[in-house]
């Protein structure tokens, strides 16, 4: 695919702290430093500090990122009358803050801790003769309220004459004449400087996108991971098998698969369908397990004679992820839906075979995605919702052994009961994509599907897989 085609699937207008921190983090997994981003980013605020035609700046910096970039700012400014840079004395600074800061010591900026409201008050005379106040106290890392000594550095700034120039996200509470925000603009109104983000950070998913999974928090009860209904199986046996250990493994706390198949798995919730199909008879007990899932997978190993209860057990879904035999028109629609086919399932579906090229393949599944998002499976994966289109190129030949389409589902499913459907989908992709690569290494193509399984929680929460 060619870069100015690529252009296409950029997103556009405001994106939200979380997606900025993924992108950047995609584009430091591509090689883009941390700290060359740091420097671009520092290098475009003295930019627009600079057009303000000042002689004296004050830099108000946190122990993250976003004090970092006014780090930055305030050497690109050491040669103005006067620039004083303002921290916290207490807590931790991140690595590239920390290079910044030493950095500072060699230069004329003037450098100044502060621990408590009297500190700040002996620097009155840097707020009452700035020109321009730059906020680089909180970015995208700000949570809760604002505390001290940064909400006094807050309130004093407030009450300078100077203007101010916030560096990314303005810090709560702080009235800002001017935001400059990196890459896309966090805020209606922000400036935006390019801080030579590379593409494919943004078009491709990466490592970044897993900060979106929520932590699990400390002394959270049984339940929170979320619960997950498996309707599946019957002419094939294997398949809601592997969806719901793929779920389990992605961190749903109960997974139950109701099916006629029999499912030897003491960790999972077996609700048994008598027969060797799922029918309409069976809908009386299989809806009451629809109602309590958080997310519902349905279609593996179903065979094509079940659609009606497909499309009842849709009906009656708060989210659901659709794949193999429940992909056949009329498609199946929850209230949120994710639908994930191979490319002879999206032409089922679609009436459209998807075409070979990346770029065209992008627009043909974004067009396709009217009902709820699309994740077809390839050797690069499409994730669209009609409106966002991203890729995945995680992933290995060996995948292509049964069962690792039935294991994605169940993954994309425990990530629907934390995440929108677009991006449980685009994570299900490349969590599995990962997993199926650390299987495949030293198996090669007699790596089989559950083999993938003891991979997935390392690849999803950082923690080394257990063999
Ligand atoms: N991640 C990257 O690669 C890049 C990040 N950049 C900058 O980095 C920023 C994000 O950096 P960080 O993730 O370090 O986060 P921030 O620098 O926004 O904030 C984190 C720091 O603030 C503290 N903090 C959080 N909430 C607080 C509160 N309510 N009261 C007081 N202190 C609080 C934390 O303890 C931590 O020290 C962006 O906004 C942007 O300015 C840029 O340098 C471009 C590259
Ligand atoms: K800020």
């Amino acid at each position: 695919m060619a870069t100015n085609e690529m252009r296409e699937f950029l997103e556009t207008g405001v994106i939200d702290a979380g997606r900025m921190r993924a992108i950047e983090e995609n584009a430091v997994a591509l090689g883009y430093p941390a700290l060359l981003m740091m420097e671009s980013a520092g290098r475009a605020v003295a930019d627009a500090v600079l057009a303000r035609n000042p002689s004296r700046v004050l830099v108000l910096c946190g122990r993250g990122n976003n004090g970092g970039d006014g780090m930055v700012a305030a050497r690109y400014l050491q040669h103005l009358d006067s620039v004083d840079v303002v921290y916290p004395d207490c807590g931790s600074m991140t690595p590239p803050a920390t290079v910044q800061a030493s950095l500072l010591s060699h230069s004329s900026v003037g450098v100044h801790p502060v621990r408590c409201a009297a500190d700040i008050e002996s620097l009155g005379r840097l707020f009452e003769e700035a020109d321009v106040v730059v906020d680089a106290m909180l970015g995208t890392g700000a949570s809760g309220a604002v505390r001290e000594p940064l909400a006094s550095l807050v309130s004093r700034a407030n009450a300078s004459a100077a203007s101010v120039v916030a560096v990314d996200i303005p810090t709560p509470g702080i009235r800002a004449d001017r935001i400059v925000s990196f890459h896309r603009p966090r805020v209606a109104g922000a400036d935006v400087a390019d801080i030579g983000i590379p593409l494919e950070a943004e078009i491709y998913t990466g490592p970044g996108d897993l900060t979106l999974v929520p932590a699990r928090a400390e002394g959270a009860h049984k339940g929170v991971g979320g619960e997950v209904l498996v309707v599946g199986g019957g002419p094939y046996q294997g398949a809601p098998y592997i969806a719901a250990m793929g779920a389990l493994r992605a961190g749903a706390d109960i997974v139950r698969v109701a099916s006629p198949a029999y499912i030897p798995m003491p960790d999972l919730i077996y609700e048994r369908l008598e027969g060797k199909a799922i029918t309409g008879e069976h809908l009386e007990a299989i809806l009451p397990l629809v109602d309590r899932a958080d997310a519902v997978v349905c279609g593996m190993g179903l065979g094509k004679e079940s659609h009606d209860v497909v499309l009842a057990v849709a009906e009656a879904a708060k989210r659901a992820v659709f794949d193999a035999d429940a992909l056949v028109r009329p498609l199946p629609v929850a209230k949120e839906t994710i639908y994930t086919p191979h490319a002879g399932e999206f032409s089922r579906i679609a009436g459209t075979k998807p075409p070979a090229d990346l770029l065209s393949r992008g627009r043909c599944v974004k067009a396709a995605a009217t009902a709820g998002t699309i994740l077809l499976k390839g050797p690069v994966d499409v994730v669209s919702d009609g409106t966002r289109v991203r890729f995945n190129r995680t992933g290995s030949p060996a995948m292509t052994v049964g069962g690792t389409g039935d294991l994605l589902a169940g993954v994309a499913g425990a990530l629907f009961c934390h995440l929108p459907a677009f991006e449980a989908a685009c994570v299900a992709a490349y969590v599995c994509g990962r997993a199926g690569m650390r299987a495949a290494e030293g198996r090669g193509s007699g790596m089989i599907a559950t083999d993938m399984l003891a991979y997935i929680p390392g690849e999803l929460f950082g923690r080394a897989p257990r063999e």
